[in-house]
């Protein structure tokens, strides 16, 4: 595996408040991550440590192998779209695709004109003048034109509907199929994104909660519904990261083997099952961590 980015005991704190908590990953290369939490879970801290945009207090950061501060040949390699990107005040739209192929090596001015037309944008509007969604469409764009190794979107669809939306997962898709690179995907949305992402990364309260491979995440959460001593039985030994009960009835989220014989062991044990979305496994996840800080460790 070929690391993008490797960050070792990351830590950045303002002043009362410690955003990233001692944070180790890797990031591999030509993959789609997701980079989920909640509000305030430090996410938008960690993109801006990955892209030099901000100095760590303490710990490691390596992205492309080097340090990325002013260091140009990772500049180079990296794009980062956030909602509050700000262009010079007479930018016009076709501006910003113009001007986007002297920061992109990789930029691909044709491509990035027919995403215009797609999302119906009026070039020569200027970029003050956009609607909220106009705006986020141009992020857009610049992100997936860009063919950037590292492409990193901080909730890059505020304000866009959802044909828009969609449009952009699949172009998203389409391109990075054929032109594999690394992409960071910070998003609430994890539903609509969830078939995108080969590989999650969660955290709350600054802390890594979750560092796994998407598929393995997504067959390894089972939700299982029966009289309680049966599904006490079959989370013996196993982590519960949700349990609701109604009557003598319990509902239980567990973390099981992924090696599909949980459906038939539930079902032996004439227990109802499901399968969890990621959404609500992240849901429960984070629950499960505030609830009880010490689970922060491996499921
Ligand atoms: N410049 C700053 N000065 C002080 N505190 C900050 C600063 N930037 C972020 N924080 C704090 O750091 C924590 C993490 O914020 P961050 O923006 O990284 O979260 P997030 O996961 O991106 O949240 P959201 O999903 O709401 O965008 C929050 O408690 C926030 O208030």
């Amino acid at each position: 595996m070929s690391v993008v980015v490797e960050t070792k005991g990351l830590r950045k704190a303002y002043k009362d408040t410690v955003a990233v908590d001692n944070v180790s990953l890797k990031i591999a290369e030509n993959k789609i991550y997701g980079l989920l939490g909640r509000n305030g879970a430090g996410k938008t801290t960690l993109m801006h440590l990955m892209t030099a945009q901000q100095l760590p207090t303490s710990g490691e950061l390596k992205v492309f192998g080097e340090n990325p501060y002013e260091n140009e040949r990772v500049l180079k390699r990296t794009c980062f779209i956030k909602e509050s990107q700000k262009y010079p005040d007479t930018f016009r739209v076709k501006d910003v695709l113009e001007t986007a192929a002297d920061f992109f090596p990789g930029w691909d001015r044709e491509y990035a004109y027919s995403l215009a037309d797609e999302f119906r944008l009026p070039l020569r509007r200027g970029m003050k003048k956009l609607s909220r969604g106009m705006l986020a469409s141009v992020g857009i764009i610049v992100g997936i034109a860009s063919r950037a190794p590292l492409t990193i979107f901080d909730e890059p669809y505020l304000g866009l509907d959802a044909v828009a939306r969609s449009l952009f997962y699949d172009r998203l898709m389409e391109d990075y199929t054929e032109h594999p690179r690394t992409i960071v995907l910070s998003t609430h949305l994890i539903d609509e994104i969830s078939k995108l992402l080969e590989h999650v990364i969660l955290i709350e309260g600054g802390k890594l909660l979750l560092d796994e491979d998407a598929d393995a995440l997504r067959g390894r959460a089972i939700r299982v519904s029966g009289p309680a001593f049966k599904v006490n039985e079959f989370a013996e030994g196993r982590k519960t990261v949700h349990r609701q009960t109604l009557g003598g009835l319990v509902s239980a989220v567990v973390i099981g083997d992924g090696d599909g014989g949980d459906r038939e062991r539930a079902q032996r044990l004439g227990l109802s099952s499901e399968t969890v979305t990621l959404q609500q496994l992240v849901v429960h996840m984070t629950n499960a961590s505030n609830a009880n800080p010490e689970r922060k460790a491996e499921i």
